[in-house]
């Protein structure tokens, strides 16, 4: 499906759903320095070949401009001619797209999610025990361990993505960067937000917990 075959009105809900999300993170303070950005995927998806919206670089994301979004190919290119540059992100929210066929992705920088990608950088991921939260995640096993991949930060952000290829967990709808952000993806933005949300939850709980256990 060409970008001119997507109907206006899906471009256009495409469009509203990113607004939305974006006041509310911005309220909960989740753009700190015009970091993080978000994507809603439009019209037929193939790994191939999909196209979505997503913020332009830069950006200040807790104000509403004409200029906030742009819609690009599943190679990170702009569908129609524009002046925005697509976020710097473009390329890991393709590569998150071709493999998980996800409806949107929506990344955030916090200080917790940062904090416990460090914390638990030696061991490549962050152990969750029966949280129960998880079945945020749709996982309704009783007890269950879950482990949130990290993967390296590079400023070159075509390095980060091959192993962002090779540590996607099909049950663990998100990823963290290491001294980055988390990466949440979800069918469509409802549940993309709702796994956001989870895992923001999680790292500070498991922040928290670890603080305890060493009496700070
Ligand atoms: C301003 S620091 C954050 C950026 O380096 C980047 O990680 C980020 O999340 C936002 O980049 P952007 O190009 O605006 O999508
Ligand atoms: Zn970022």
């Amino acid at each position: 499906m060409s970008f001119d075959q997507i109907r206006t009105e899906d471009k256009q809900r495409a469009l509203g759903e990113l607004r939305e999300v974006k006041e509310l993170f911005a309220s909960r303070g989740w753009f700190p320095g015009t970091s993080g950005n978000l994507s809603v995927r439009v019209g037929d998806y193939s790994p191939q070949q999909f196209q979505f919206a997503i913020t332009a670089s830069g950006k200040d994301k807790t104000v509403h401009t004409p200029e906030d979004y742009l819609f690009v190919d599943q190679t990170g290119k702009a569908c129609e001619a524009t002046s925005l540059k697509p976020s710097a992100e473009t390329l890991i929210h393709c590569e998150i797209y071709r493999l998980t066929g996800a409806g949107a992705i929506f990344h955030i920088h916090s200080v917790f999610n940062n904090v416990i990608s460090e914390q638990f950088w030696d061991r490549k991921s962050v152990p969750v025990d029966g949280v129960e939260l998880i079945k945020g995640f749709n996982i309704w096993e009783e007890e269950k361990h879950i482990d949130i991949p990290i993967v390296s930060n590079f400023a070159h952000i075509p390095s980060i993505v091959p192993e962002i290829t090779e540590r996607i967990d099909r049950e663990i709808p998100g990823i963290l960067l290491r001294k980055h952000g988390i990466y949440a993806w979800g069918a469509n933005a409802f549940e993309a937000k709702r796994h956001l949300e989870a895992f923001e939850f999680i790292f500070e709980y498991v922040y928290r917990l670890e603080l305890l256990k060493r009496g700070v």
